[in-house]
């Protein structure tokens, strides 16, 4: 984020992109289209984040796409956040922890989404193993859909939902950074951040200011998707993460790749999204 802009590219190859990009519904033009993002953004670049939904519709060959773009996003230098949210009971997610986190599994990723409906301590497996290789995981807290607001605005005797998936990640970074010691304080001005993430949607408005949310504590990274087609810009990013602005990785994905299929026209489109999310989230 420090040295390429907040911005992570979404690698969201829908039906009707593949189409505007002049490619066929099908597994060679899914792998055109991905590995065509990643050619023209890869190396300059904070981070992509493959959108697995897209890649599993064309069966175990778009799976096996899938594997390939992770392994060119490492070669290209560029982190992945492979977006998978998933989450299930503690001994299942061990599986899928082992599927994305683990050194060498063929979908290993450097970060995935995780959906922590089933209870935030249920996503422990993925908690502990991406701790342990170095990885990180973003579990949801404010999602940019409208529908999210019933589920986590919802009010427990323990607190907010979405508050207490903030708690929850409060407490995980900042055990990981007493442990990291003085080598976790950061360097060249930039704070160190912990390796839970928390996904907060620009298009949430005032939900953060209504539910007491304080996303500076977290001291982890704070993905926003809903910039670009889902009508966010910078406005909504500053008016969203406040004092936390600094944490914010603005996520895109229609709003770049509709500007493909040309290299050079998806490397302006990423510039101009990283001009105004660096203008709205510089404090
Ligand atoms: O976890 C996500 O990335 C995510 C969370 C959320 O709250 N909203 C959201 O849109 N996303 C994902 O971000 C991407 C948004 O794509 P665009 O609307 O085209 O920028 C999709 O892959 C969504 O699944």
């Amino acid at each position: 984020m420090h040295a390429h802009g907040p911005v992570c590219v979404g690698i969201d190859p829908h039906p009707g992109l593949l189409e505007r990009w002049g490619l066929d519904d099908d597994v060679d033009g899914l792998r055109r289209f991905a590995l065509g993002v990643l050619e023209a953004v890869g190396g300059r670049v904070a981070a992509v984040k493959p959108q697995s939904a897209f890649f599993e519709r064309h069966g175990a060959r778009g799976v096996a796409v899938l594997e390939e773009v992770l392994a060119a996003a490492r070669s290209a230098g560029t982190l992945t956040v492979l977006d998978v949210k998933r989450g299930d009971i503690g001994s299942t997610m061990a599986g899928y922890a082992d599927a994305y986190l683990r050194d060498g599994a063929p979908l290993a990723a450097d970060a995935v989404t995780l959906s922590p409906y089933l209870g935030f301590e249920s996503l422990r497996p993925a908690l502990d193993l991406a701790r342990r290789t170095g990885r990180g995981v973003f579990v949801l807290a404010l999602t940019s859909n409208p529908e999210g607001a019933g589920v986590q605005h919802a009010r427990t005797a323990g607190g907010s939902v979405a508050g207490q998936m903030v708690a929850g990640a409060a407490e995980e970074n900042a055990r990981t950074l007493a442990e990291a010691g003085p080598d976790g304080a950061g360097t060249d001005g930039v704070a160190a951040l912990g390796p839970v993430g928390l996904v907060v949607g620009a298009t949430t408005g005032s939900a953060v200011h209504e539910l007491g949310l304080d996303l500076a504590a977290v001291r982890g990274p704070l993905l926003a998707p809903g910039v670009g087609a889902q009508g966010a810009g910078a406005a909504e990013l500053a008016e969203v993460f406040g004092d936390a602005r600094s944490q914010v990785l603005a996520a895109t994905s229609r709003g770049v790749l509709r500007a493909g299929p040309e290299p050079h026209a998806l490397r302006d489109a990423l510039d101009a999204a990283v001009d105004a999310a660096r203008a709205a989230l510089t404090l």
